[in-house]
């Protein structure tokens, strides 16, 4: 594939700067922000606990909660881990009943921690004793705060979630992750980054499993939302697996994103990847060569690596993410099986995945309402041919455009 392209806006980024601006002072203004199906799930949400949302263009003004306003609501969290972990602290806040429920899927994603860490700071939760969604936060009008454990190892977010809360709690907070793993550290980092963007006191001592929060105003913060770097993940891999050259526009020159390591993971699979200016120039090599990764760091980008893998010609192994079995579905057991209905050899670890070489032929390829196993499917639809891509409209998730934006591309 050759090719331009501009991704939009990160989801990861847009979801925090709605969060932070539903709980600050004055409204913020938020440039360039995702509209996509986890996006509007969240203004969904924040807009049913009293904040208001307008778009203009390109520029959302948000307008925090209005205590005023608050009253029972049953929020839809989708199939977004966003809304569904980051959006219970905040009702917690509020004063009045606010249900969660989502996708059928969504019920079965890990929420325990969301439900036992908001009990053990004296918040009420019904979750009718399943551990999952459907539950309801009973908010009394304000959350005491203070020293907590959790175990966030199914979950990065389960950290964040609390963090991002956490300056408007009476005494703030002083939490510590108690657990074997804690996957996706760089999105944590991003919400602490995001938080002292706006002003709270925000500290990582000694120990890096421990964060502790000042309680204090939350600043207004007129903000531009970086391109989605894990979404342009899929381009780069077009790049990669047909010895392409693939330009991605406004690539930021520095970033918490997790997606920044596209960079490097190029060069490991035998590609090229140099920042022109702006935009990062990616190409594909001769001989794709297989690679050894730990990637507890950025699970979310294991499809379509693993996709890249499977198209290398050397075997691969992917490892340190066993906590993708709580995604938008189980993507260690996904990944395997759809690329055994292609032919290929791929063994399924407790924590990864075993890719070795094999000649693919086309198949369906289900996607289980996951928006990466489509972008995975879609990269070995570029080598393999008559691969039927189930519902790649589920992209919707983070990527509204993307079907279109992607034919374009490959008919170029
Ligand atoms: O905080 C975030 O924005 C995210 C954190 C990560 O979650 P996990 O730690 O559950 O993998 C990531 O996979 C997800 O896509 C987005
Ligand atoms: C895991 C993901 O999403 P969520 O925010 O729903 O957890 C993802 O986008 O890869």
């Amino acid at each position: 594939m050759v090719g331009r392209i501009i991704v939009p806006g990160s989801k990861s980024l847009t979801n925090r700067a709605l969060v932070l601006a539903a709980v600050a002072e004055r409204p913020s203004v938020l440039t360039r922000a995702l509209g996509s199906r986890d996006t509007s799930l969240m203004i969904g949400a924040l807009t049913a606990l009293g904040a208001s949302v307008d778009r203009d263009g390109i520029e959302w003004t948000v307008r925090p909660i209005d205590p005023s306003l608050a009253a029972p609501v049953t929020i839809d969290c989708g199939l977004a881990g966003t809304v569904m972990r980051f959006v219970p602290a905040l009702a917690a806040l509020g004063a009045a009943p606010v249900t969660f429920d989502g996708d059928e899927r969504a019920r079965e994603r890990p929420m325990d921690v969301t439900i036992s860490s908001l009990r053990a700071l004296g918040v009420e939760v019904d979750d009718g004793g399943r551990g999952t969604l459907p539950f309801t936060v009973h908010g009394t009008g304000g959350v005491e705060g203070g020293p907590i454990s959790i175990d966030s190892s199914a979950s990065s977010q389960f950290v964040s979630a609390l963090l991002l809360a956490a300056p408007r709690f009476a005494r703030g907070l002083d939490l510590t992750h108690v657990g074997p793993t804690l996957p996706s550290a760089p999105h944590i980092a991003m919400t602490v980054e995001q938080l002292r963007a706006r002003g709270v006191q925000i500290d990582t001592p000694t120990d890096q499993h421990r964060w502790t929060v000042a309680p204090g105003p939350v600043g207004a913060l007129d903000t531009e939302i970086e391109p989605d770097l894990s979404n342009a993940g899929v381009f780069v891999a077009a790049a990669l697996v047909t010895a392409g050259e693939v330009r991605v526009r406004n690539w930021p020159s520095s970033t918490d994103q997790p997606g920044d390591v596209w960079r490097r993971l190029a060069v490991a699979f035998g590609g090229t990847a140099e920042l022109d200016g702006d935009d990062l120039v990616v190409t594909g090599p001769k001989k794709l060569a297989g690679v050894d990764l730990d990637l507890g760091d950025v699970g979310e980008l294991t499809p379509v690596i693993a996709a890249v893998a499977a198209l290398a010609e050397t075997p691969s192994r992917l490892t340190g993410i066993a906590h993708l079995r709580g995604h938008e579905t189980d993507r260690l057991a996904a990944l395997a099986t759809e690329f055994r209905r292609l032919g290929g050899d791929v063994d399924e670890l407790d924590d990864g995945l075993e890719i070795r070489p094999r000649p693919l032929h086309g198949d369906v390829f289900r996607t289980y309402h996951d928006h990466r196993m489509a972008h995975a499917a879609v990269v070995l639809a570029l080598r393999v041919p008559d691969v039927f891509v189930e519902n790649v409209v589920t992209t919707v998730k983070t990527y509204p455009n993307f079907a279109p934006v992607w034919e374009r591309l490959v008919d170029a």
